[in-house]
């Protein structure tokens, strides 16, 4: 196959559709530059939408930079990327990312193409990169340096790494021939908050770039699940390159569990090959508390703190390293044991205990923060549930799994002293034959404290989210047309103007149709249209 004929162009690749309304392009909404503000998207060529999840790491971060198994699961907060083509006339390839105040034109005819596809150097969408091939990243320099060249220094990095995570890969998979496109980008996920946003925009951009090169078959129906595994694999390995892009030396435990959804056990021990994933069907919907810090850090600077103490200290540093990965390996243990019941206090106060010791283990790392420690202190002081950072720490978030319901007694403060019900066995074992009447006190007990909880966190200026633990991994919903519940014809588009005007999450999700029913500590989704790769269905129907 030649340099110049593999990726398909997407103008032959996607199939016409009846006249879609042309999407307004969204520079009135960015305030870009005058040209951009015409009607000008391809009117044959339909938009659409990729997405994929956040993911928090429950067990053995920073360890699995080092060889070590993590334990990873999918969130339901996500990154949604809006495709839309241009006519042929404009040789343009376009980036708006409104949550980073970024938007940026290339010309496609002056992009370093030659370099891309210079015998020795073209990679195909099959192909397993493991490294940034430095003469690339240096054909892409100064279009890199076009990017937001008098924003200050701190803003240049973070609109740098996303573009160049952007460009490796456009160049990498897409050809001179490529149809002019706008990506438009819009993430319900904090960024640097430990839950994974580089590498679910790393999946979007991928996920996006095969589908156009038609190098990715569904999702649809009865498709077998060796078939969905291979989709994902090819979408993660091109994920891995534009999380290396952002990141330096990522584990690729962010794009595995992003790509693929629910939870996995993780383990890279040879970077020249690919890491093995193991799902965990048995991973039990754990109630989860998020706290975010805000606080932010760059991923690459913690992971480079841990090498640097790692070359002084190379033995101590090891033995933490070590007992991060047995950590891992204890969860992993009871996760998948014959007798495993999620619902015991027991199986849960010994998962519990594991998110102890990984957190204390992860401050001899030198990666907590003092806002870190005092979420620990808050949530600790109420005997709610076990807390740790996750991610790479240094601020961002951190999780507590919450306790089953506590036989607590206030203070009337809402912090005062408490029964730990599973810190002993007896009190679990009768907690069961608890009367309707006392598990109704107790779980209104339980909200009080985590109400009173959630505006101490707040008055420290915290975030906390609702999220749900492994979801899907990336879906498409191609064309971006939603039927919003009725067949009427045609179905309303979704086009880059909308998405960027849609307010908040609560807008995002409502425009690309993720209706959630929220209450006060559930939440249950559906998402119309959208269609995902699920290999533990087997073939099972996939749409919503
Ligand atoms: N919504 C977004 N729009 C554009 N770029 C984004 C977005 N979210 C993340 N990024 C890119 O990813 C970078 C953040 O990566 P970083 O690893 O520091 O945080 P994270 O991925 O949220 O955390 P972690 O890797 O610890 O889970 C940003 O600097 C930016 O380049
Ligand atoms: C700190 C780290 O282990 C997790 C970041 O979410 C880095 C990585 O695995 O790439």
């Amino acid at each position: 196959m030649s340099s110049e004929d593999s990726p398909v162009d997407a103008t032959d690749a996607m199939p016409a559709r009846t006249l879609p309304s042309p999407p307004v392009n969204a520079a009135g909404v960015l305030g870009l530059h005058p040209p951009l503000l015409r009607k000008q998207s391809s009117p044959m060529m339909p938009p659409f939408m990729v997405s994929a999840p956040g993911k928090v790491i429950v067990y053995g971060e920073h360890a699995v930079v080092h060889g070590k198994a993590a334990i990873a699961a999918a969130i339901s907060l996500r990154s949604y990327l809006h495709v839309s083509f241009l006519s042929k006339s404009h040789r343009t390839v376009t980036l708006l990312f409104p949550d980073i105040q970024m938007e940026h034109t290339w010309s496609l005819d002056h992009l370093p193409w030659a370099a891309f596809s210079a015998p020795g150097k073209k990679k195909y969408y099959y192909d397993l990169v493991t490294s940034l091939d430095p003469d690339l990243l240096d054909a892409l320099g100064s279009h890199i340096d076009a990017v937001s060249p008098k924003a200050p220094e701190s803003i240049r990095k973070i609109h740098h790494a996303s573009a160049r995570s952007f460009l490796y890969l456009f160049l990498s998979l897409a050809s001179r021939k490529t149809a002019p496109c706008t990506y438009t980008l819009r993430s319900t996920i904090p960024i640097g908050a430990g839950l994974g946003s580089s590498a679910s925009i790393s999946v979007c951009i991928s996920a996006a770039l095969l589908l156009q090169i038609r190098a990715l078959s569904g999702p649809h129906q009865d498709q077998p699940a060796t078939e969905c595994e291979l989709q994902i694999e090819r979408i993660n390995r091109w994920a891995f390159v534009g999380e290396m892009c952002i990141h330096g030396n990522p584990s690729g435990v962010d794009n595995t569990v992003s790509a693929g959804g629910k939870a996995v056990l993780f383990q890279r021990k040879d970077y020249n090959r690919p890491p093995v994933v193991t799902p965990l069907h048995s991973f039990p919907e754990l109630p989860l508390l998020l706290v975010n810090t805000r606080q932010s850090r760059s991923t690459a600077l913690e992971v480079a703190k841990v090498a640097t103490l790692r070359s002084a200290h190379p033995a101590l540093t090891e033995n933490i390293l070590h007992a991060i990965g047995q950590v891992t390996e204890s969860a992993h243990e009871l996760l998948t044991s014959k007798k495993f019941d999620p619902t015991s206090p027991i199986a849960l106060k010994h998962l519990g205990d594991l998110i102890t010791i990984n957190h204390g283990l992860l401050v001899s790392l030198g990666v907590s923060h003092p806002k870190l420690e005092r979420i620990r202190e808050l949530i600790d002081h109420t005997g709610i549930g076990w807390t740790k950072l996750t991610g790479a720490g240094g601020g961002g978030c951190a999780i507590t799994i919450l306790k089953p319901q506590p036989t607590t007694v206030t203070n009337g403060h809402g912090n005062g002293t408490h029964h730990d019900s599973s810190s002993d066995e007896s009190d679990s074992s009768s907690e069961a034959d608890c009367s309707a009447s006392i598990i109704s006190t107790s779980t209104k007990l339980k909200h009080k404290i985590l109400d009173n909880l959630e505006a101490k966190l707040e008055n420290e200026g915290f975030d906390k989210f609702e999220t749900t633990l492994a979801g899907d991994g990336v879906g498409v919903l191609w064309p971006a047309v939603l039927h919003n519940g009725n067949e009427e014809e045609g179905g309303e588009e979704i086009d880059s103007e909308k998405f960027l005007k849609a307010e908040g999450t609560e807008g995002v999700e409502r425009l690309v149709g993720v209706a959630s029913t929220r209450k006060k500590r559930t939440e249950i989704e559906v998402r119309e249209g959208w269609k995902f790769w699920r290999p533990w269905e087997g073939g099972l129907p996939q749409i919503y």
